[in-house]
């Protein structure tokens, strides 16, 4: 068979190897589960693309940011197969997990709920969903600001995505089923045999009521809107009316159920662990912190930042996108070859997984010099025009790069700029920051003592 000709594969001398430490018929699994983050940052070591076992299975990581842009760009080559496959039993046949034309359709169909003139009008909300968390906040007092910032953007969710009129009561509940519902997709999609899910254990019971109150609070959304017939130009309203261009069909409501949940697993955890982390590097780097007070200061004073503010604060963004790269959300992604193809001058078979981390590319020291040092001004015009092409990705490349990139960037930078311009977040002496890579990258328990500024 003939390799299928993807577009403009790069040519170079690339390099490729094994990851070493294979192990007999497990290969490389438990490494991957045990410290995927340590193992895989120690990839890229040994070549441009790495072989991993996994089980009887070869899979590819890649290493060099051409080659990753390549994979991304090219899904008709590289699909969303292997755990997408599974996902799609958990979570329909939303956006996250569909592919090739149906794919095309819904992201034509959802994309102009994130239009910039939409996310300019989700900030108000923001910004006075933020001013209320923190107004309750006293000085002295503990928080978990993992725990905090992940209540805010599920409440910032509800309100811009879905402008719901749920209640405070409800929106918590649905936090917490989404958290047990992020962990159990996590699992069931990495599970190899798809047995242990199915047993009736505790673990399993949970995840089967949290499953089933979240779908039920989302429904409720969907048939008050539905009754209401108000057109709240938010991306609830834009499922609601969405009519397939050719046959003009629109989403039922288990079609739109499937796509919301899908939206609260994409969007809120991923926001809300970037928030958390912010948060974290500025308490534990003084002089970062005074720096984005600073700015805080010069470009607000004594008003509260709205959309307008975030383009001059550009070290309060470096801070951000500095927090993305230690730290990515989306540690690990990967594709299924749906043909035999080409790739770092391998032949590839179909039905190969092939793996890319943003991170591997964000820890890899070629691509960014002292990767493990937090150093905001990486990201200031002179020095980020030094950062290879391809080699920040903490929202991924090509059709499925992330829809709500800069919906989240903006409340990222909202947030941070609302709570700087008040109060100062000291961690608790003798914390240590312990990133859990689960479904997204978590940064678990961080507790920090509220200052007023
Ligand atoms: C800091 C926050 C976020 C990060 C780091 C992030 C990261 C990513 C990444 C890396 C992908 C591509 C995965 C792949 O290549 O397989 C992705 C896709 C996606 N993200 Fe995000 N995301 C964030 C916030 C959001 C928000 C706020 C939303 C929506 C409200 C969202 C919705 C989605 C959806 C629906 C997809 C699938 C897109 C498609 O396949 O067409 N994400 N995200």
């Amino acid at each position: 068979m003939t390799p299928t000709k993807s577009s403009a594969p790069p040519e170079r001398p690339w390099t490729t190897g094994t990851a070493p430490g294979s192990v007999p018929l497990l290969g490389h699994t438990l490494a991957l589960w045990r410290r995927p983050l340590q193992f895989l940052a120690s990839l890229p070591a040994h070549g441009d693309l790495v072989e991993v076992r996994l089980g009887p299975s070869r899979a590819y990581l890649v290493c060099h940011p051409e080659l990753v842009r390549h994979v991304l760009l090219n899904p008709r080559v590289f699909d969303k197969g292997g755990v997408f496959d599974k996902a799609r039993q958990l979570l329909g046949n939303s956006l996250s997990v569909s592919r090739g034309e149906d794919h095309r359709y819904q992201r034509r169909m959802i994309q102009p709920a994130f239009h910039p003139p939409k996310i300019a009008a989700y900030t108000a909300a923001v910004a006075d969903d933020t001013r209320a968390a923190i107004g309750s906040w006293q000085p002295g007092r503990t928080l978990d600001i993992s725990d905090t910032m992940h209540a805010l953007l599920m409440r910032v969710a509800a309100r811009t995505l879905f402008s719901t009129g749920v209640g405070e009561a409800t929106i918590d509940e649905a936090r917490h089923c989404l958290r047990v519902v992020s962990h159990g997709i996590y699992k069931r999609t990495m599970a190899p045999l798809g047995i242990m899910e199915k047993l009736p254990t505790p673990g399993n019971r949970r995840y089967d009521r949290a499953n089933a109150r979240l779908r039920q609070i989302v429904d409720g959304m969907i048939s008050d809107r539905r009754r209401s017939g108000a057109d709240h130009g938010d991306l609830l309203s834009t499922l609601l009316r969405a009519e397939h261009p050719e046959t003009g069909k629109g989403l039922d409501d288990g079609e739109v159920l499937d796509q919301v949940v899908t939206f609260l697993v994409a969007g809120s955890e991923t926001t809300a662990s970037t928030l958390a982390f912010v948060f974290h590097l500025l308490g534990t780097h003084p002089e970062v912190e005074q720096r984005v007070h600073a700015e805080i200061d010069a470009v607000l004073g004594d008003r509260a930042p709205a959309f307008e503010d975030l383009p001059s604060l550009e070290y309060t963004r470096g801070v951000i996108t500095e927090s993305l790269r230690l730290y990515p959300p989306s540690w690990m992604a990967m594709r299924v070859t749906a043909a035999e193809t080409e790739l770092g001058g391998r032949t590839i078979p179909a039905g190969t997984m092939i793996l890319y981390s943003a991170q591997a590319l964000h820890h890899h020291p070629g691509l960014f010099p002292a990767p493990e040092r937090f150093d905001p001004e990486r990201w200031l015009p002179d020095r980020a025009k030094e950062v290879p092409r391809g080699a920040l990705l903490p929202f991924g490349a090509g059709s499925h790069k992330c829809i709500g990139d800069v919906l989240a960037l903006t409340e990222t930078a909202l947030i941070v700029a609302t709570v700087a311009s008040r109060w100062r977040l000291r961690p608790v002496p003798g914390t240590a920051l312990r990133p859990q890579p689960k479904a997204t990258l978590e940064p678990g328990p961080l507790p920090m003592v509220c200052e007023p500024r």
